[in-house]
């Protein structure tokens, strides 16, 4: 089967990441008979330094004519003074937006080579940790009116807006309830209903939804309470149901809790399962360039989008069996290094990958 995957590096790691992924999907297209493309396209800062603009309409005309997209990162100290529509970041939220994007799935899972790696209780990590945050992507806080002002004392003022509208809490509602369906049957959405409007109707409108689902189990809490119980006992969650912001703020946290956010993947899908595949982490400009960054975060997301936007299912439980598999050959970046394992780059790490992936192909064969 042929695929185009538009393709964006971005900054920082994210064209370490993305090479060493693109390296594992060659390795899958062999395999599988298949041919992928990458067009390369320019966001957040390299578009800005190449183009003047973060978001230029090439890269928005070729990702919505792809069959999906893959992004590394975007962003970086070398853009932080920008305002409004420089803001690298804002790229993506473009993208995001006039993709159509709005339901955000981030899978947290332990892998268990790295609870040694997992700063939790050991009798918690040896439970596991399998989560999937689904996160409300297109609408809340990001989206809302912002205005910076000046009062009339001359001192500067600002204001962002978060609202939902019912149909928007709906759709991504039924997303997680679906979700449920096909794991353990237990959805916690993830509010702040006691303080925020917009809150108190996501969780109305939520009820209302899960009413459809007499088989799934349906709890609330707050985000603050959230927040603490994620990092106390993440066993009790199976999917997380949660508006925009709270859901980038939560899926830091999980990932952290399942051993590093290198390790966390996410697919940002539309209705009709077309997306854009990225990892949670940013940019990191503290690691950029000195083949430190873990590539396995955007190797992971690449299967996410083998599994959902090409129905390629097998070929996506080979790449994450080739990920557990180098884990439990002891390969780490420093991100999830722990005694007596053995510090590899990122390069060492995508080859590694291909390596397994090879190896295990030819074992299943
Ligand atoms: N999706 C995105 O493009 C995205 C996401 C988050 C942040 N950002 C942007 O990235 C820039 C840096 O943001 P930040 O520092 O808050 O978050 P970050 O996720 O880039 O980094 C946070 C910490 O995690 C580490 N880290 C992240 N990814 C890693 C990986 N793959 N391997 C090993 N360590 C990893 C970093 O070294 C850093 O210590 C900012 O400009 C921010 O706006 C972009
Ligand atoms: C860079 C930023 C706009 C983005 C977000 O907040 O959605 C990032 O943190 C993420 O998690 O993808
Ligand atoms: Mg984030």
């Amino acid at each position: 089967m042929k695929f185009t995957i538009a393709t964006i590096p971005g900054d920082g790691i994210g064209p370490e990441v993305i090479q060493e992924t693109i390296k594992v999907l060659e390795t899958m297209a062999a395999i599988g008979g298949h041919t992928f493309s990458y067009p390369l396209l320019l966001a957040g800062g390299a578009a800005l330094d190449a183009t003047g603009h973060p978001l230029p309409e090439e890269t928005l005309q070729t990702a919505q004519e792809a069959d999906a997209v893959l992004l590394g990162a975007v962003g970086g100290p070398k853009w932080d003074h920008l305002e409004g529509e420089y803001r690298p970041e804002r790229a993506l939220l473009g993208l995001r937006k006039s993709l159509g994007l709005f339901a955000n799935l981030r899978p947290a899972v332990l892998f268990q080579p790295l609870k040694d790696a997992c700063p939790l209780h050991p009798a918690t990590a040896a439970k596991g940790i399998d989560i999937m945050v689904v996160r409300e992507l297109t609408g809340g806080l990001y989206f809302g009116k912002q205005e910076r002002l000046q009062d009339e004392t001359g001192g500067w003022y600002a204001y962002d807006t978060m609202q939902y509208h019912e149909s928007e809490i709906r759709r991504i509602a039924r997303v997680a309830l679906e979700l449920a369906k096909g794991r353990s049957g237990k959805v916690t959405s993830v509010d702040k209903a006691n303080i925020l409007e917009s809150s108190r109707l996501w969780r109305k409108t939520v009820m209302e939804e899960a009413a459809a689902y007499p088989t799934i189990s349906l709890d609330h809490m707050y985000v603050d309470n959230a927040s603490m119980q994620l990092v106390k006992s993440p066993g009790q969650f199976d999917v997380i149901l949660t508006e925009n912001m709270f859901g980038d703020i939560l899926s830091d946290e999980a990932g952290m809790i399942t051993g590093s956010i290198g390790m966390l993947p996410s697919a940002s899908l539309r209705e009709d399962q077309g997306g854009m595949y990225e990892p949670v982490h940013g940019s990191a400009p503290d690691i950029a360039g000195q083949n430190k960054a873990n590539p396995l975060a955007t190797i992971l997301s690449a299967a996410m989008m083998l599994r959902i936007s090409f129905g390629l299912e097998a070929e996506a439980m080979l790449m994450e069996s080739a990920v557990e598999h180098v884990l439990n050959q002891g390969l780490r970046t420093g991100d999830i290094y722990s005694d007596g394992c053995q510090l590899t780059g990122t390069r060492e790490m995508g080859a590694a990958v291909v390596a397994a992936v090879k190896q295990l192909e030819k074992k299943g064969a």
